[in-house]
């Protein structure tokens, strides 16, 4: 067992996709940590994850949950590294033995955001004429959207953030829905047509908000995370963690929440939707922000009791087919 005694002289090996976004995520995390701690090195050890191998087949095929982790979980393990950023929304709920969430950053607008090609730049979304076509990868967004806009027609999208931008320029795509915050901290906030409001699309669990994993055991990186440690974000991603493990859904379910503290009163909104949108079940509950998890637990049985679990074992049948 290799030693994690305190020493001025360790240096930090921080886990990183190679991704553009993941490594604007990553180094903001290390310039942050480097003004708290300036007489501490901080180094950026890239991998790649099964996530950004697989590119032609739908995500929500692929099935495994942490996809985009695996790799960094294990250089934890194996101490290649000490801690890895992860967009939040990409981290499973439950982290393998030896691992914790160490870290929540402040998180920044967790909506998606609607991108149109050129030709559809006087639209909203509530005004995309008939046979639109609309790129997204996520169940959740296509669920929700066949919802409220079923004369809009959906495909499949992957690929990172400027691969799926060039396909929608040259006209292969309509439109796209994006994370919001995703655009914003890639300097391509101009590229956001449209903030969708939350009536219409309920964000993905922890969208928005930096995630940071590192060993249990190692209580010097710990300390050194609570520099970062955003609270109110943390009790919000904390709440929609627990509605999400609850219902035992992966990132690649339609699975939507939203999140608000007010005073010390947490209100967590929750969705699951069938894949054809027909189905959506929607509830809210309020309570102490300390007790998030508790909140989240309570939200997914208000939702089971709903016939949520019905349409979750629909949807693994159909994703594993
Ligand atoms: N699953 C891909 C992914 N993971 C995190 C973000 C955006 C940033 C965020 O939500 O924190 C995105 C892209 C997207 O959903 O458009």
């Amino acid at each position: 067992m290799t030693s994690t005694v305190s020493s001025p002289s360790r240096t930090i090996r921080i886990g990183s996709r190679k991704s553009q976004l993941a490594l604007v995520q990553t180094h903001w995390v290390q310039e942050q940590l480097q003004k708290h701690y300036p007489n501490r090195t901080f180094e950026v050890h890239t991998m790649s994850t099964q996530g950004d191998n697989i590119l032609d087949v739908a995500l929500s095929k692929i099935g495994d949950k942490g996809l985009f982790t695996k790799e960094l979980e294990l250089g934890m393990l194996h101490n290649q590294v000490d801690f890895a950023v992860h967009s939040l929304k990409d981290l499973p709920t439950n982290l393998p033995e030896g691992l914790v969430l160490g870290c929540v950053t402040e998180r920044e607008n967790p909506a998606d955001a609607l991108v149109v090609h050129e030709k559809h730049k006087d639209k909203q979304l509530d005004t995309l004429p008939p046979g639109t076509i609309v790129g997204t990868s996520s169940l959740r967004r296509l669920a929700q959207l066949r919802h409220h806009y079923p004369h809009l027609e959906f495909k499949d999208i992957r690929g990172n953030l400027n691969t799926r931008l060039a396909k929608l320029d040259a006209g292969e795509y309509d439109a796209l829905i994006l994370a919001v915050a995703g655009l914003q901290r890639l300097g391509m906030a101009e590229r956001i047509h449209q903030a969708i409001p939350s009536d219409v699309s309920l964000h993905a669990v922890g969208q928005g908000a930096l995630g940071i994993e590192c060993r249990a055991e190692d209580a010097e990186v710990l300390e050194l995370l609570k520099a970062l440690e955003h609270k109110p974000t943390a009790q919000r991603c904390y709440a929609e963690r627990a509605f999400l493990r609850e219902l035992e859904g992966g990132c690649q379910v339609p699975i939507g929440v939203q999140t608000v503290i007010e005073g010390e009163t947490l209100t967590l909104t929750g969705m699951v939707a069938s894949l054809d949108g027909q189905r959506l079940i929607k509830d809210t509950t309020s309570g102490a922000a300390t007790q998030a998890e508790e909140l989240g637990i309570e939200l997914a049985n208000k939702l089971k009791d709903q016939g949520a679990q019905a349409i979750l074992n629909e949807i693994f049948a159909e994703i594993q087919r």
